[in-house]
């Protein structure tokens, strides 16, 4: 059996989605309206199938993607996503033939790495992506909080406000540059991105819930938050009231923000649970209790995986908090990225270079995405046998190069 992999055409592409919807295990079923509107967020120049007599049996997609790197510099990034092999084609190697055809693109067109959210942990690694940040959600138990029961509203000159979905759309897309520029790990978001999260755009395979937005505002009248959540109106046989609270979105440009968009969804009446979604390992919501152990960690996983295409590009983008000088011998398998570089970092700007010397360290091209944005030690690279030291110390020089004070975070899965 012949099974061709290539971009789609105009034609295919409502098949294409069907394709989509029945990896992901959704019903593949569309309106015209939903075809169009979904097509419309598309550049097909970027958007893969596999084709068996003509049907269309496998999905890839990539698009443009700004991500935030540590200093707030911009990496550009081929984003990978709708990812899918139907159950009737799976392990005859039809992912892998997309993803070396698309990576090989994504090299050529300049990108400096690719980036996705990985459904599964097993499945990316043997391309050369590495997890990148992590992802923690919290239930918040809030009756043992600790929160005082008569709190109405910050205490520190600002407000909080409730909004919506046509202000969040106004005032959201500014935030979140603010937010890109503060907090590495951050990926950019689109019109469409806001349009759809605000409920203005509707897919019949994404039932909409219309949720509370809420702002918050400090004592010089600059808004500096915006909470998104929803609650389950739920009820106890005695006749207590068992809300939960689950945020979708929180964008907190400053401690005071965090502090009054946390307390506000953990002080509303009738709420008993808050589940804060997906948010940095060391977010401040459990330390803003005034008892942490009410804040319960629910999820701790991988989170957003990077795949670096060009290593001096990728290491010249970040910031350093030190002078230091490592040679890195990078493996890649594929060859992509493979190579012995010198980082001579300092903490006004850095080069990277191809070099002739011996190596401080040796580590797989996954490893160093997983290094890059500071959320895993050298030092803990190398205890899981996932970095060769050459020189006594490079990895704990390493570390002192990469660490940075807060952890990465993605914020969005795309
Ligand atoms: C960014 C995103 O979109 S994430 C979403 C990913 N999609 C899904 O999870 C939907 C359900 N799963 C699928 O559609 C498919 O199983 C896919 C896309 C994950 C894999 O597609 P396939 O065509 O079966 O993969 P392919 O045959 O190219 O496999 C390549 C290698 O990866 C391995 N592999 C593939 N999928 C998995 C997995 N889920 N777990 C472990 N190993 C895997 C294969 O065994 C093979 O290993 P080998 O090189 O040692 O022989």
């Amino acid at each position: 059996m012949t099974v061709e992999t290539r971009l789609i055409t105009e034609s295919d592409y409502p098949d294409w989605l069907r394709a989509l919807s029945t990896g992901f295990l959704r019903p593949p079923v569309f309106t015209d309206e939903e075809i169009a509107e979904r097509r419309a967020s598309m550049d097909l120049d970027r958007v893969r199938g596999a084709f068996d007599e003509g049907r269309c049996v496998a999905t890839y997609r990539s698009f443009p993607q700004q991500l935030s790197t540590v200093g707030g510099a911009r990496l550009a990034a081929s984003a990978v996503s709708n990812v899918t092999v139907s159950p009737t084609h799976r392990r005859r190697g039809l992912l892998s033939r997309m993803m070396n055809a698309e990576l090989a693109d994504a090299k050529e067109r300049g990108e400096r790495v690719s980036t996705l959210i990985a459904a599964e942990y097993p499945i990316y690694g043997r391309y050369g992506y590495g997890p990148a940040t992590t992802t923690t959600e919290w239930s918040v138990d809030v009756p043992r909080a600790g929160l005082d029961p008569r709190r109405s509203g910050p205490d520190d000159g600002g407000r909080v406000d409730l909004v919506d979905g046509t202000d969040v759309r106004k005032l959201g897309p500014e935030l979140h540059q603010r937010l890109a520029a503060a907090q590495h790990g951050v990926v950019d978001r689109d019109e469409l991105w806001w349009r759809v999260n605000t409920g203005a755009v509707r897919m019949p395979a994404f039932p909409w819930t219309e949720p509370f937005y809420a702002a918050y505002r400090a004592a010089s009248g600059t808004v500096e938050g915006l909470l998104t959540y929803v609650a389950d109106d739920k009820w106890g046989d005695g006749k207590q009231p068992l809300n939960t609270a689950t945020v979708r979105d929180m964008i907190a440009l400053t401690p005071a923000a965090e502090r009054a968009l946390w307390h506000f969804v953990c002080s509303i009446d009738w709420i008993t649970t808050v589940r804060s979604g997906h948010r940095a390992p060391d977010d401040l919501l459990a330390h803003l209790l005034p008892d942490p152990r009410a804040a319960r960690v629910v999820t701790q996983a991988d989170f957003l995986w990077l795949r670096i295409l060009d290593v001096p590009a990728v290491l010249e983008a970040r910031t350093y908090p030190t002078s230091a000088t490592l040679v890195l011998d990078v493996r890649d398998s594929s060859s992509l990225a493979a190579g012995l570089f010198r980082l001579d970092a300092t903490p006004s700007g850095t080069t990277c270079t191809p070099s002739s010397q011996s190596p401080d360290l040796t580590l797989d091209v996954r490893d160093l995405a997983t290094l890059y944005l500071g959320d895993e030690p050298a030092t803990r690279l190398a205890a899981r046998g996932h970095l060769d030291e050459h020189r006594p110390g490079a990895a704990a020089l390493a570390d002192t190069l990469f660490r940075t004070g807060r952890r990465p975070w993605c914020p969005d899965v795309f």
